[in-house]
């Protein structure tokens, strides 16, 4: 039977499921994690959900195949089909669209916001960072990749100059706009 609302009863909130999108050096898992703490909601790191042969694939400088990244896609499909929570953000490089329509035959709501950059402003934050596998000379191959979103997909496109404080607000705001909230 369907669920009844009363007048003056709010009705259930739809799950909001968030892919934060970009080449590698964007920004997906600083932000990604930040959107995730101000909504309210868990995050996950695409990274974390590679099978290990991508990830020595990508540590030993060679870029991954559409083969070696549709599994790791139906899996981060998957974990946000799944969620029970009030929604979910993955950060997850998504670059090709046959890559978000993957994703989108699991979670066919997902709000895709990519966080877009220059090459002098990626390459700057990836000679930057430490501790990371990914080798910074694969940003050429990831933006040779990288197919922009489509006026028909659900999207929010931020540019990754500003500051980590204007990002996050500028990501959220952007996020509950085409969730309707
Ligand atoms: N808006 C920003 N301003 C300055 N540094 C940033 C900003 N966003 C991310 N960084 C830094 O840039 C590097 C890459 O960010 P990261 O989140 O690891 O990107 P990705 O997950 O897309 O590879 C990290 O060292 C991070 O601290
Ligand atoms: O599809 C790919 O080639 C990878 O998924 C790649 O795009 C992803 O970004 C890596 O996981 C690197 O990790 P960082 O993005 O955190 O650098």
């Amino acid at each position: 039977m369907p669920q009844q609302h009363t007048e003056g009863q709010a009705a259930p909130r739809a799950a909001t499921r968030v892919i934060v999108m970009g080449v590698s050096g964007s920004g997906k898992s600083t932000i990604g994690a930040l959107v995730a703490d101000a909504m309210d909601i868990p995050f996950l790191d695409g990274d974390s959900l590679h099978p290990m042969a991508n990830i020595h694939k990508m540590a030993a400088g060679t870029p991954l195949s559409d083969e070696d990244r549709w599994p790791w896609l139906e899996i981060v499909g998957n974990e946000l089909a799944d969620t029970t929570a009030s929604g979910m953000v993955i950060a997850c490089s998504a670059l090709k669209r046959s890559y978000r329509d993957v994703i989108r035959g699991k979670a066919p709501d997902t709000i895709f916001l990519h966080l877009h950059g220059s090459l002098g402003v990626l390459s700057s934050r990836l000679e930057g960072r430490s501790g990371h596998f990914m080798p910074p000379a694969l940003l050429e191959s990831q933006l040779a990749t990288l197919e922009p979103l489509g006026a028909d997909e659900r999207s929010v496109v931020i540019d990754i100059s500003a500051g980590i404080n204007d990002l996050l607000a500028e990501a959220v705001a952007g996020i509950k706009r085409v969730a309707g909230q």
